[in-house]
């Protein structure tokens, strides 16, 4: 043999031997813990490619294969899913702590200034303060009343529009639509004063609700993780970091204007209280947690509440007597002399319940958000390590013979049952509703994290006697 030879193989065997020391030492970490079980991968991607869409049905079916938790290799991250109530129960009561952080994500470091928003930030100080102030500043009951003519009238905006189009007869109108122009215009109308969507936005913004409706479209178009956060070395090959970047500066801009926008005039809206609260707390309060507040109420309480809203339409269109039922309850309940109104929710349990089943059948967010683990726990007799991110399957457990007793884990509950419940028993108290043809509406359901709709909603519908009474005062 050769000397070059002896050298080439000597060397081959070295790093062999290392690449083995390397793999041991990662091994005998792990090596006496209790993992979940696991099914079998493949190099480098590991378990990425069994996450075919829709995730949480890939995840269910794996669920009923590999028991209720189960852990997977996402290309560098460790992830173990959760599929049953009590695994889920434990998640979030000895390990709520625990698992109170998020995966870090380029769509967080970027978009969601460092991983520093209410939905983001890491356990600690930071974490508590932004709840303490989002508790007080935006979803108290108080802050949550004082915004109620703002609902009121984006619902009585949606039924003018609907009165337009069915006020004479059964007309087909687009439901979807006009759900995120609802819930769109709720938000920013909370947040900032300002209506953006629905044709008939304040002229005034024009141009402005032209860039926030581009701004917003180009996000929910990359919101999520993207695969350079599993497999790294992907963001080597891939212009998806770069793109980020520059949307982050723009949203920023957009959202730095606004709140400039009330320094100088003072109004009733988000932005206002927290300005005023920036006056006695100026260290804490900045214009960046301002700023990230803004942007979580927009992702987070948009979509979600117009998915609910689209899925329990479409259901009752499927179920004319559940649809009936309800109509009977409000008529009985509110009566045909005024429109319905948030303060008769309470009466309504009926329609409460179509909403409960509609969360239960199509949560919008069937994974919830990802949690993360910030050290070593367990979870039904299992190890979880630290570093793990944890994914629990809303869907999976809602479609679970056991029932689960409190699944609100979100601080807009309040205010999406308002939103929704207002909106939904205001369109069955003031149309009737049929499907567009003998067939059943339906019920796939689209790609995405968030579980859309995969055709957009369309009905046949008609007014009311009270459409005209209440609405336009005609007899
Ligand atoms: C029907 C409508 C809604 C549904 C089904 C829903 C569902 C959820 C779920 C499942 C989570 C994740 C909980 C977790 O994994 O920790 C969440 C978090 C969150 N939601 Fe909602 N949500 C809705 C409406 C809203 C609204 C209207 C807002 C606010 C305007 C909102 C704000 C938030 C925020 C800020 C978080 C993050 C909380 C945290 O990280 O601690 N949501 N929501």
């Amino acid at each position: 043999m050769e000397d070059q030879d002896i050298i080439l193989y000597s060397s081959l065997a070295a790093i062999l031997l290392l690449f083995l020391a390397f793999k041991f030492l990662l091994l005998s970490k792990t090596w006496h813990k209790n993992l979940p079980p696991s099914p079998p991968s493949l190099p480098m991607i590991s378990h990425l490619h069994l996450l075919k869409p829709p995730i949480h049905h890939a995840l269910l079916k794996l669920s009923q294969k590999y028991g209720p938790i189960i852990s997977l290799k996402l290309g560098s991250c460790r992830v173990v899913v959760i599929s049953s109530a009590s695994a889920a129960g434990e998640c979030f009561t000895k390990n709520d702590i625990i698992l109170a952080n998020r995966p870090k994500s380029l769509y967080g470091k970027h978009i969601e200034y460092g991983h520093s928003t209410l939905s983001q930030s890491p356990y600690g100080d930071h974490w508590r303060n932004l709840r303490r102030i989002s508790t007080m500043e935006i979803f108290s009951q108080s802050r949550l009343n004082a915004l109620l003519q703002v609902r009121k009238d984006e619902v009585r905006r949606l039924l003018l529009k609907l009165s337009t189009t069915a006020g004479h007869g059964f007309a087909k109108v687009e439901l979807k639509s006009m759900f995120v122009d609802l819930t769109f215009n709720n938000l920013m109308r909370m947040v900032a004063g300002k209506r953006y969507y629905g044709g008939d936005e304040d002229v005034t913004n024009y141009e402005e609700a032209m860039q926030f409706k581009e701004l917003i479209a180009q996000i929910l178009q990359i919101a999520g993780p993207n695969v350079a956060d599993f497999l790294p070395i992907l963001k080597w090959f891939r212009n998806d970091e770069k793109k980020l970047i520059n949307l982050a500066k723009r949203i920023d801009g957009f959202l730095q204007k606004l709140i400039d926008e009330h320094r100088i005039k003072e109004g009733n809206t988000m932005i206002d209280h927290l300005l005023s609260l920036q006056k006695l707390e100026p260290d804490y309060c900045t214009d960046q947690i301002i700023k990230g507040l803004a942007l979580v109420l927009i992702f987070a309480g948009t979509d979600t509440s117009a998915i609910t809203l689209e899925w329990a339409m479409a259901n009752l269109l499927n179920h004319p007597d559940v649809l009936k039922k309800a109509r009977d309850e409000i008529d009985a309940q509110v009566g045909d002399e005024r429109l319905m109104d948030e303060t008769d929710v309470p009466n309504l349990h009926y329609l409460q319940n179509i909403i409960s089943e509609t969360l239960r059948l199509y949560p919008p967010t069937p994974l919830l958000v990802p949690h993360f683990s910030s050290s070593d726990c367990t979870v039904g007799g299992y190890d979880v390590l630290r570093d793990t991110i944890v994914l629990v399957n809303a869907y999976a457990i809602h479609r679970d013979q056991k029932s689960w007793e409190d699944p609100t884990t979100c601080p807009g509950a309040g205010l999406a049952q308002r939103v929704v419940s207002l909106t939904l028993g205001s369109m069955i108290q003031c149309f009737e509703w049929n499907r567009v043809s003998e067939e059943q509406v339906d019920m796939t359901e689209g790609r995405g994290a968030t579980m859309r709709k995969a055709q957009p909603l369309e009905a046949m519908c008609k007014a009311r006697p009270i459409v005209n009474k209440v609405l336009y005062g005609v007899e």
